[in-house]
């Protein structure tokens, strides 16, 4: 069981950076020339208007309402720490709305109302209908959460769930059946515990007793104790309902033999020893957040044979609404339902825990570094699991159209599945593939330039994310110093600090540098200092002898000075092969451009090693290679000298009998826009390129800068390829997170 650490300091600066929040809005049309501000806004913004006031229904097609959600609160039960007001609850409802557009697709925006008055929220929230295709109610404390819903349900022609009732109720649901399934218990027949009767708790009770639980079989505890019939202290109606004739008065005495644990309290509300006392094979749900009523930990420690779930994402065994909202407003915006109904959350519960007892794709065991299958520590699916986008709103949008819910039904139920899967960017699963199997290289990873800011926070991220050890090179007082001053005291002692003086090996280093420079100029004096005080030099011997995987080097000094100096030490140049591959990833797409680094002015075999390099990395990415060798020209037209070598360089892979496709000379429109390929039907290329090779190094850097800067593309490399040893070299410009990207993919050995 592995628990990523996380210090208050990383909390904050990832709110912090880059810029305050967890997301912005951007335009989807375009919104440049004076024509797109007259069809935008006035006067070509009339004509929707006027549809919309005549047919309402046409604002699901003229307006983003239909895949609109408002996630709303008041801030009166955030996660597990009370009431922190509206405005300290805004992070956790900006996280929802980020998950819903991450695992959904669907837009999202928080609404945080300053009152604790249920009318005022009630009308508040009314008069909101019109822009939103749902409301999604969060952390709002019982009782009022119950009479609020239930208002806003009756009064809204829209979806409104309260996700802390439903989207945990669901969620423990799907996680029950199989939990139970692995137990050999039934339902009808356990006896469970039920600690919190609040929002989640009641809801999680009432949807487990429709799906068969014995009334007299649930016990209720809250601050209280056990809710028993005729108690008065701290009642409600919906308590009430819930109330069983029994002798029991303290959860201590409830758990007793009890079969199963659901915990929707607080913090460490349950001990050892009330564990201990459960029947066998317990199972214990404790879905406090952020902290759990026990941790699996403890848990395991009294009772080896315990199923345990937490609310959290760093145990097994997640039961996390996450795993429901974004699918049940999904399903539901796009049947245009008018609500979520019972039958569509049981569906949702039933999808899940079907699918977490199916064979578990690669892809999922690549994210989390581990293989899945059915069993105590997979009882329900995780949350990047990639299935889910198309298999659970399917199951609700179903049930929505069954149960008369839905506005416009889906008739092409196998187009919608299609449609669902194309919504996932495909790139954000190529950084989590790559995430993943660096974990499973636990590569040690030298980072040579240890007086860096960026590069400590990189190391410190890397070694606690899991990745591998960090050997940093620099001064241990200066690291020190550094790590202090970034918020990272207690990293200090985390990181293995090597540098010249403290390591056994410089001897060894100087005679092999020295084996390699003797005839090219260098006498020892100058070998002593290149392996003492260069530390670039410095790192990449240490890698040459295996005194690590991987170096991460380059955020200090221009690529091609640090590039040099490790050519002192490996064959990191053009003349033995090596290439420099960039990835840029947009808006769902993945583009390779190569030679970004080595070559300047490469010929024709040039041209033909780069791109075998770089299909050696797109393969590496899971990518099937597509290489457009690109110039001004297509295919001899226009004319010119200067285009010669891309026309030539596809011969010569040709020569070569390379087992992937490539083709050129061509415009990058014709190598990347499928329709502008249909004019050259005798074209080699079955598809859009996503290998650019480009005619010399500085066509290769303009092509990525513009990018980067006008297109906002996520720029990754380049990526060293061709070299005997994992080496790749960041820029100067890069962040703490460009640096730990580089040392993951040199982590994976992906060049
Ligand atoms: N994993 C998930 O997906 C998920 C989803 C939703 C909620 N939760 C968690 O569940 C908890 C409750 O959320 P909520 O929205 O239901 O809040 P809520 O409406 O404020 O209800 C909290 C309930 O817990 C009871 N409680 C609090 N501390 C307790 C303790 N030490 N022992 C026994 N009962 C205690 C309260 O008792 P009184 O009635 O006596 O005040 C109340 O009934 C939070 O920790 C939240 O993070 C988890
Ligand atoms: O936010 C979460 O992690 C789950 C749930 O909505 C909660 O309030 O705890
Ligand atoms: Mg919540």
């Amino acid at each position: 069981m592995s628990k990523t650490k996380i210090t208050d300091e990383e909390a904050l600066a990832f709110h912090l950076e880059p810029t305050p929040g967890k997301f912005e809005i951007s335009a989807t049309v375009p919104m440049t020339t004076q024509r797109d501000l007259s069809l935008a806004y006035s006067p070509g913004v009339a004509v929707p208007c006027l549809a919309i006031a005549e047919n309402p229904a046409l604002a699901y097609d003229y307006t983003n309402k239909g895949n609109l959600v408002a996630v709303i609160t008041n801030g009166t039960a955030v996660l597990g720490l009370g009431n922190l007001g509206a405005l300290g609850s805004k992070p956790v409802m900006e996280g929802k709305a980020v998950l819903f557009k991450r695992f959904a697709d669907v837009n999202s925006i928080d609404i945080e109302l300053d009152t604790e008055d249920p009318e005022a929220f009630i009308n508040a929230v009314k008069l909101m209908e019109p822009t939103f295709g749902g409301i999604n109610l969060e952390d709002i404390k019982a009782p009022e959460c119950f009479i609020i819903e239930q208002r806003l349900k009756e009064e809204m022609d829209i979806p409104v769930f309260h996700d802390d009732q439903h989207g945990t109720a669901v969620i423990c649901a799907a996680g029950l059946i199989n939990a139970l399934h692995i137990s050999g218990k039934k339902i009808e027949d356990v006896r469970i515990v039920l600690n919190g009767a609040g929002a989640a708790g009641i809801a999680c009770i009432e949807l487990l007793k429709s799906m068969g639980a014995q009334h007299a079989n649930c016990i209720i505890c809250d601050t209280k104790g056990v809710i028993y019939q005729g108690r008065s202290a701290g009642m409600n109606q919906w308590k009430s309902a819930h109330a069983v004739p029994t002798d029991l008065r303290t959860l201590e005495e409830a758990m007793n033999g009890a079969d199963v644990f659901l915990g929707v309290s607080a913090k460490g509300a349950v001990t050892q020893d009330m564990v201990r006392a459960m029947a066998p094979n317990p199972v214990i749900f404790a879905m406090a957040n952020p902290d759990p009523e026990i941790t699996p930990e403890e848990a395991h420690e009294v009772r080896e044979d315990a199923i345990v779930a937490t609310g959290r994402s760093d145990y097994p065994n997640q039961v996390n609404n996450v795993l429901g909202f974004p699918y049940l407003f999904r399903g539901a915006l796009d049947i245009h339902a008018r609500a979520i109904n019972d039958e569509m959350k049981i569906a949702c519960a039933h999808a899940l825990a079907a699918l977490a007892r199916e064979d578990v794709p690669d892809e999922v065991a690549l994210a989390y570094g581990k293989s899945l299958s059915f069993g105590r520590d997979y009882i329900i699916p995780t949350p990047f699991d990639p299935r889910l986008i198309h298999r659970i709103p399917v199951a609700v949008a179903k049930a929505g159209m069954d149960t008369g819910a839905a506005r416009r039904p889906i008739i092409d139920m196998e187009a919608y599945e299609l449609n669902l899967k194309g919504r996932m960017d495909p790139t954000a699963s190529i950084l989590r593939g790559l995430n993943a199997r660096a974990r499973t290289a636990q590569s040690q990873m030298i980072f040579a330039e240890g007086d860096d800011p960026r590069v400590l926070r990189a190391a410190v991220t890397y070694q606690r994310s899991g990745f591998g050890k960090a050997l940093v090179v620099g001064r241990a007082d200066d690291v020190k110093q550094k790590l202090e001053e970034a918020g990272l005291a207690d990293a200090v002692s985390e990181l293995e600090v090597i540098n010249a003086a403290n390591t056994p090996h410089l001897e060894t280093y100087k005679d092999f540098l020295y084996s390699r420079l003797q005839r090219k100029g260098f006498d020892l004096k100058d070998v002593h200092r290149l392996a003492a005080r260069d530390r670039h030099v410095f790192s990449a011997l240490m890698l040459a002898h295996g005194h690590g995987d991987g170096l991460v080097t380059g955020a200090t000094r221009k690529s091609a000075h640090v590039l040099a100096q490790v050519n002192h030490v490996f064959d990191a140049d053009a003349a033995h092969g090596a290439a420099g591959v960039t990835a840029l990833l947009h808006k769902g797409r993945i583009v390779l451009i190569g030679d970004t680094l080595v070559h300047e002015w490469p010929d024709e075999n040039d041209l033909a090693n780069i791109a075998e390099r770089a299909a050696g990395v797109a393969r590496h990415m899971g990518l099937d290679p597509r290489v457009a060798f690109v110039s001004f020209s297509t295919f001899g037209y226009p004319v010119s000298e200067r285009a010669e070598k891309m026309y030539l360089a596809p011969a010569v892979l040709e020569q070569r009998g390379v087992s992937f496709e490539y083709e050129g000379e061509m415009t990058v429109d014709v190598a990347l826009n499928a329709t502008a390929q249909e004019a050259y039907p005798f074209s080699r290329l079955t598809g859009p390129a996503n290998i650019l090779i480009v005619p010399a190094r500085h066509s290769a850097s303009i092509s990525v800068k513009l990018m980067q800067e006008m297109g906002g593309a996520t720029v990754v490399g380049p990526i060293l390829s061709g070299v005997d040893k994992p080496i790749q070299i960041c820029s100067t410009t890069s962040t703490a997170n460009d640096i730990l990207n580089m040392a993951v993919l040199a982590a994976c050995d992906i060049g």
